[in-house]
């Protein structure tokens, strides 16, 4: 019985996963690397692009079916003598930043989505500008633990990875004084367009400024009520009303846990499960309009062996899932109704036990 059993869904299983295949996307994906770690004061996170090429980041996405052009590390030469009180090696950001910009113009026009390797999320700067150049204007889902939306008169550390967002918003340039070297970068997107997941260490100045513009902003006990899916549709709807606009998921990967993402140089516990994680990217996915991805954050210098390679397998998955592959290896759209049906009869039937 249990033979047949197994059998006869071994068989609706493969009749369904070819099907899968048939139907799966071929993304086109270009891919750069930012080995940039300026933004804060941590050596390691630089190497992140290196770590992801050596796990075979590039090749494993071409074996799910992707057109992926590696379009290799971001280099630039540091501009000498920029300084702006509380904003550490602007000098690096804006030389740094700028490339990343025009890299990910190059990639957009050339109708690929553009997936950022960190690097530090001060490489977001770079990605979002280069976004907005390529597209006029888009949709944007800041999924982290922090908001990144201090000014250098607000932020506690001066670093620039916790700024981002507010040299991005619109709303916020009266709030900046003049940033030499930074010309290129003007902001473009307004705080209508961005929406916050996962947040859970906020600072006093930046809660001032999500309550004063009403951010969309989704922490961690929304997700706890309402559920992550939930969550990032709503997210989706609030940025995005009329449902045209390209999206650009900025994913940091310490909106994870700090136990499924340990080599992270600000880590947060009480944060996202991979699965969630995962699942804000296969809706984003879903939309049909994602069109930029950065994966930030990952520190190969920082925790153990073990810590590291847990940390590169998560944000694996969740590159997967903005690929259009799910855990499974099935397009997220094109998901039928049986295998978790079928996994879960399994395993509940007697004949199994
Ligand atoms: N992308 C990050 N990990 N940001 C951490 C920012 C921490 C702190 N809020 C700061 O501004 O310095």
């Amino acid at each position: 019985m249990l033979k047949l059993c197994s059998l006869r869904i071994f068989n609706r299983l493969s009749r369904n996963n070819l099907v899968i295949n048939l139907r799966r996307s071929h993304s086109k994906i270009g891919v750069i690397g930012v080995p940039f770690d300026k933004g804060q004061l941590k050596g390691g996170v630089g190497s992140g692009p290196e770590a992801f090429r050596n796990l075979g980041l590039i090749e494993e996405l071409q074996g799910l079916g992707c057109d992926v052009k590696d379009f290799g590390d971001v280099t630039y030469e540091q501009i000498e003598g920029l300084i702006v009180k509380n904003m550490t090696a602007l000098g690096h950001i804006a030389a740094c930043q700028k490339e990343v910009s025009d890299s990910v113009i190059r990639i957009i026009n050339e109708g690929r989505m553009c997936l950022t390797i960190g690097g530090d999320h001060s490489c977001s700067i770079g990605t979002i500008d280069g976004h907005v150049k390529a597209k006029g204007n888009i949709a944007l889902l800041w999924v982290d633990a922090h908001a990144d939306l201090n000014t250098n008169a607000t932020s506690p550390t001066g670093n620039v990875h916790g700024m981002p967002v507010a040299l991005l918003a619109k709303e916020l340039s009266d709030y900046w004084p003049y940033l030499p070297g930074m010309d290129w970068q003007q902001p473009r997107l307004s705080i209508r367009n961005i929406a916050y997941i996962g947040l859970r260490d906020i600072d006093s100045y930046e809660r001032l400024v999500i309550d004063k513009f009403a951010i969309t902003a989704f922490g961690m006990e929304d997700i706890e009520r309402y559920g992550i899916i939930e969550v990032t549709n709503m997210a989706l709807r609030r940025i995005d009303p009329n449902n045209n606009l390209p999206l650009h998921v900025s994913f940091d990967i310490d909106s994870l846990d700090a136990l499924e993402a340990p080599s992270t140089g600000t880590p947060v516990r009480g944060g996202l499960t991979l699965r969630e994680g995962i699942q804000v990217m296969e809706e984003s996915y879903r939309t049909q309009r994602l069109s930029a991805v950065d994966l930030v954050e990952v520190n190969p210098g920082l925790g153990s062996p073990t810590d590291v390679k847990i940390t590169l397998e998560a944000a694996k998955h969740i590159i997967r899932a903005a690929s259009g592959h799910s855990r499974r290896g099935q397009s997220p759209e094109n998901v039928l109704d049986l295998p978790q049906q079928t996994f879960h009869s399994v395993s509940q039937s007697p004949h199994n036990s």
